[in-house]
């Protein structure tokens, strides 16, 4: 692959698919670990006289605007990290996208409005996303792929963006991957995956395949509740995928058969609402009342995974182990995250939010062997698997 020391940028119009997905609250970005993450690569080619084109998505709407998950606060934020003016274009490729690309002089950089804001960004139609990728084509002279975060989607800037223009890697993605190799070749064991968050349907198509590479499964978060019912417990209100029951019973038929342990929690905190005050309370996994949701692992639960962690020579975690956003809720992930810098093993951590939740809940980023900025995208690439925009930058 070639990496941006390979590009001649000088005046060149640079387009930058980079991970800005960060957690908000209203119009307040709470972590900004992405946006930082995202400054080497800028930087770098700022220094190299390139227009610096940045893009990215923000959150999940539906492909039409939705001032809920403007880029604008991104941009201020970017702007204040270099210490310079971003362009800040009101479309993604419209009028205003390519006025804010002409107005650039060489070493200057624009922020594009989030890409999921166009229908094509995230079709399943072929021709749909090429049309897309071609009008984003429009604004650029060369690609630099730099959402690790975002790798594992076929999307129109992440996998045909690239195919239309003379591309390279970023060092983000460069550096992301470097590390996860190492969890891909013969990882020390035991090695664990703990899996938590509210991606369910995402993560749960991971498990098969991590069942050929992990010794342990430690499932806390959104994920659990299908795990309960699927062996017989009712879990109230929590999330569940219904469709997914059959799936997840036969991933744990599969893991007995291999020997793969599956550590599922044995309390949950069960709360009356989704509200930091709810009246809650810690109770078994057979006796989450039916009117209550499961918002984070109980304690009981919390000492049990931090032994498996400890047990461990290598570590993957992904997704918080309940709303660690709100404090009553915070305490199963806080525990994971402690026991993580407490064992011997090589421990990443993966993902948007699961990364913000050691920020925020005050740990030192330097007690884990590497925080990535990509959950799903790691989860991929740890399953083996060719991921679409790190293909599309080796064609
Ligand atoms: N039991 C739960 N019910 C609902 N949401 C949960 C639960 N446990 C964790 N979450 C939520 O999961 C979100 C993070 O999930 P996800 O995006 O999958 O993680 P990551 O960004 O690290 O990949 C957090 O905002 C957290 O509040
Ligand atoms: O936040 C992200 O992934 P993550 O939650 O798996 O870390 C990426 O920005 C990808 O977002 P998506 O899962 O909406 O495609």
């Amino acid at each position: 692959m070639r990496t941006i020391d390979d590009l001649d940028v000088a005046g060149k119009r640079v387009f930058v698919r980079a991970d800005l997905n960060v957690p908000l609250d209203g119009g307040r970005i709470t972590d900004d670990g992405r946006i930082r993450a995202a400054l080497p690569t800028i930087t770098a080619l700022r220094e190299r006289g390139a227009r610096v084109v940045v893009a990215a998505h923000l959150g999940r709407p539906k492909g039409e605007p939705d001032p809920a998950y403007t880029l604008h606060p991104v941009a201020e934020r970017l702007a204040e990290l270099l210490g310079a003016e971003v362009a800040f274009a009101a479309d993604t490729a419209g009028p205003s996208a390519r006025a804010a690309v002409q107005g650039l002089a060489d070493g200057q950089v624009a922020l594009l409005e989030n890409l999921r804001f166009e229908a094509g960004e995230t079709s399943k139609d072929d021709a749909e996303r090429g049309e897309f990728a071609d009008r984003l084509a429009a604004l650029a002279d060369l690609y630099v792929g730099d959402g690790f975060g975002a790798v594992h989607r076929k999307h129109a800037s992440v996998y045909d963006l690239p195919q239309r223009l003379p591309h390279a890697v970023g060092g983000l993605v460069l550096a992301e991957v470097e590390v996860l190799k190492r969890l891909t070749e013969d990882p020390e064991r035991p090695y664990t995956v703990v899996l938590g968050g509210a991606k369910v349907s995402d993560k749960l198509a991971v498990i098969a395949n991590l069942l050929n590479t992990a010794d342990r499964l430690v499932i806390g978060g959104g994920m659990v509740f299908t795990f309960l019912k699927a062996k017989g417990y009712e879990v109230g209100s929590s999330l569940l995928e219904t469709d997914r029951l059959d799936t997840v019973a036969g991933y744990l038929r599969d893991a007995e058969r291999r020997g793969v342990e599956i550590v599922l929690p044995v309390d949950v905190v069960a709360a009356e609402a989704f509200a930091a005050d709810a009246p809650h309370a810690a109770v078994p996994v057979d006796a989450i009342p039916a009117d209550r949701m499961g918002l984070d692992i109980g304690p009981e639960s919390a000492k049990l995974f931090a032994e498996k962690v400890k047990d461990s020579r290598t570590v993957f975690w992904n997704g918080p182990m309940g709303v660690f956003e709100m404090e009553p809720y915070s305490h199963g992930t806080r525990a994971l995250a402690q026991a993580l810098t407490e064992s011997p093993a090589f421990t990443v951590v993966g993902g948007g939010d699961s990364a913000a939740a050691v920020r925020a809940l005050g740990f030192d980023e330097a007690a884990f062997g590497h925080i990535s900025t990509g959950g799903g995208a790691s989860l991929e690439y740890l399953e083996g698997k060719d991921l679409p925009g790190i293909r599309a930058l080796r064609d």
